[in-house]
């Protein structure tokens, strides 16, 4: 391990090697080190095989992976520039939220299968975790829900490049596509990442779901204080929030979390209320 982490593996790949006992001799760790420099595979296979992918899955996340890299170059994707780094920080956290997904949504609806959820994804930026989803749960129908054409542009681009045909992309703001009736209430479970404070999205997110579905907020390590703060405007637009779950992240951006929502009543008609106001001028 501690050779591993001195040639700069992240916590990540030293706990999946751990967990496929790839330990060996020294001249095994160096070929592995040797093969992680040519190709990221370690991290690429073990996550990969860790989620049952099959050739097909996993050529499109290497597609995906490629085409964010390339389009990275022209437009501000992602920060992360690594093709292993895009497979822990972005591939690895947004597939670290199905469990959660997945458990609590057939715990509050449990006659209904997991086979064909409809899920919307909220400021889907360059399609996290979106895309990601979609390549995992091919029979689910995924929206990608984003207000920026120049993101809008790359979505469309990958979702060709990879044949995705269980992706919607819609290109417009949350606040608007919560008013519009081929979108309010009609989701089994919104995501959203990295796009605002629980309060904001509560109002954002759940006129999008349909009663008895879920939000599910990626989250980073503390999230209890934003998750506070965001009871009271959750109840206003039909919801509870459930709790904070751990998720088994193996990103290197320390613990992460999911923040759960349980819709139980209709949103009110004048939510969300108009476009900037949600953010200006948060619910509380
Ligand atoms: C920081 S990026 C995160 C993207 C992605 N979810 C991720 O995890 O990498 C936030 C994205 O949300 C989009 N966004 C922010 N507010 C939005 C809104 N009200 N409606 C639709 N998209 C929104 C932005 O355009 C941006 O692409």
């Amino acid at each position: 391990m501690a050779l591993l982490r001195r040639f700069g593996y992240g916590q990540w790949v030293c706990n999946q090697l751990l967990r496929l006992r790839c330990w060996g001799s020294p001249a095994r760790i160096f070929s592995l080190h040797r093969s992680c420099l040519q190709t990221s595979s370690v991290q690429a296979d073990t996550l990969l095989s860790l989620n049952s992918f099959s050739d097909k899955q996993s050529d499109q996340i290497s597609i995906y992976i490629d085409s964010l890299l390339d389009w990275n170059q022209r437009m501000n994707l992602t920060a992360v520039t690594e093709r292993s780094c895009i497979m822990e920080r972005h591939i690895a956290d947004s597939l670290a939220l199905l469990p959660i997904m997945e458990t609590t949504f057939t715990k509050y609806n449990p006659e209904n299968s997991l086979e064909h959820l409809k899920v919307v994804d909220v400021g889907s930026g360059a399609g996290l975790p979106g895309i990601v989803l979609a390549i995992a749960r091919p029979c689910w129908e995924i929206t990608l829900l984003e207000s920026l054409q120049k993101r809008c542009n790359f979505l469309q681009y990958v979702m060709e490049a990879l044949s995705l045909n269980n992706v919607k992309l819609v290109r417009a703001r949350a606040e608007d596509a919560g008013h519009d009736k081929n979108y309010r209430e009609v989701f089994d479970i919104s995501v959203a990442r990295a796009v605002a404070e629980m309060r904001i999205l509560v109002e954002l997110c759940l006129p999008l779901v349909r009663i008895g579905g879920l939000l599910v907020a990626a989250k980073g390590a503390n999230p209890e204080e934003e998750m506070h703060a965001a009871k009271r405007p959750a109840e206003l637009l039909g919801a509870s929030i459930l709790s904070m779950e751990k998720v088994s992240s193996y990103s290197p951006y320390g613990q992460r979390t999911a923040v759960l929502c349980h819709k139980k009543r209709r949103t009110p008609n004048k939510f969300p209320r108009k476009a900037g106001i949600p953010q200006k001028q948060p619910l509380h």
